[in-house]
């Protein structure tokens, strides 16, 4: 039978991946969010994809469509505004953005910046959620339909993906693919809150059903819209 390990003996699974700062400002901290608190994410999305907004592909005005599907709460994101109703789906207001979620965006900066300060005043309005089946990709874009600069928190559940970022300036080079795995959480804020990013892509079946995704991606990223407007209920 084998021994209890020492108390001072390395872990038995030593943590080979490491918070790391991608490029100033973006940080890419593995395994942030533990079992529970991925399944307790997984849970909520699913609720918000039921309604009062459905979850969806989204039109572009070129007449294409996304290949991620995509539910919001707080504001509603369309290509390319912040709306409080989801005025290219069915109209409906989308569902107010938590406290809770807005607590783990304050905690997620303290944690990726390594400053306890660094949370503080954080103060997301508007989570877009996608899923990604095992043929979705996101195209090299920025995030810059907010008028806030403040960071935008990503968390990752499910299947692991390919995530690319970019520079600030084009969609070209230099860039750099991340592997992004369950319960992986990134910043992308400062200097890199512009880069261009994107998910060329996601590799099927790698995620693990008990997050309660059986199959594909799911991605959470919170943002600071800078927008006022009607209160969401409850705020
Ligand atoms: O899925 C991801 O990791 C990135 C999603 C993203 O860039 C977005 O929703 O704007
Ligand atoms: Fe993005």
């Amino acid at each position: 039978m084998a021994s209890r390990p020492e108390p001072h003996a390395p872990p038995l699974f030593p943590l080979t991946r490491e918070r790391r700062e991608i490029t100033p400002g973006a940080v890419h901290v593995p395994g942030w969010l533990d079992a529970a608190a991925q399944r307790a994410l997984v849970d909520a999305c699913r609720g918000w994809a039921a309604g009062p907004v459905p979850m969806r592909h989204t039109r572009l005005p070129g007449g294409g469509v996304m290949s991620v599907q995509t539910v919001c709460v707080g504001w509603h994101w369309q290509p390319y505004r912040y709306t409080r109703t989801a005025t290219d789906v069915n109209g409906a207001r989308v569902a107010p953005f938590p406290d809770w979620l807005r607590e783990l965006g304050r905690r997620a900066l303290t944690d990726a910046y390594e400053d306890e300060a660094a949370g503080d005043g954080y103060d997301p309005d508007t989570a877009l959620v996608n899923f990604y089946d095992g043929a979705a990709t996101m195209g090299l874009h920025q995030d810059k339909d907010e008028r806030s600069r403040a960071p935008v928190v990503s968390l990752s559940v499910g299947d692991t993906c390919v995530f690319r970022l970019g520079n600030t300036e084009n969609r070209g080079r230099p860039y750099e693919d991340v592997e992004l795995v369950s319960g992986d959480l990134l910043v992308f804020g400062g200097p890199s809150r512009l880069a261009f990013h994107g998910v060329p892509k996601v590799y099927p079946g790698t995620g693990d059903p008990a997050t309660g995704l059986a199959t594909g991606r799911l991605n959470l990223t919170m943002r600071v819209t800078g927008l006022t407007g009607p209160a969401s209920p409850g705020r």
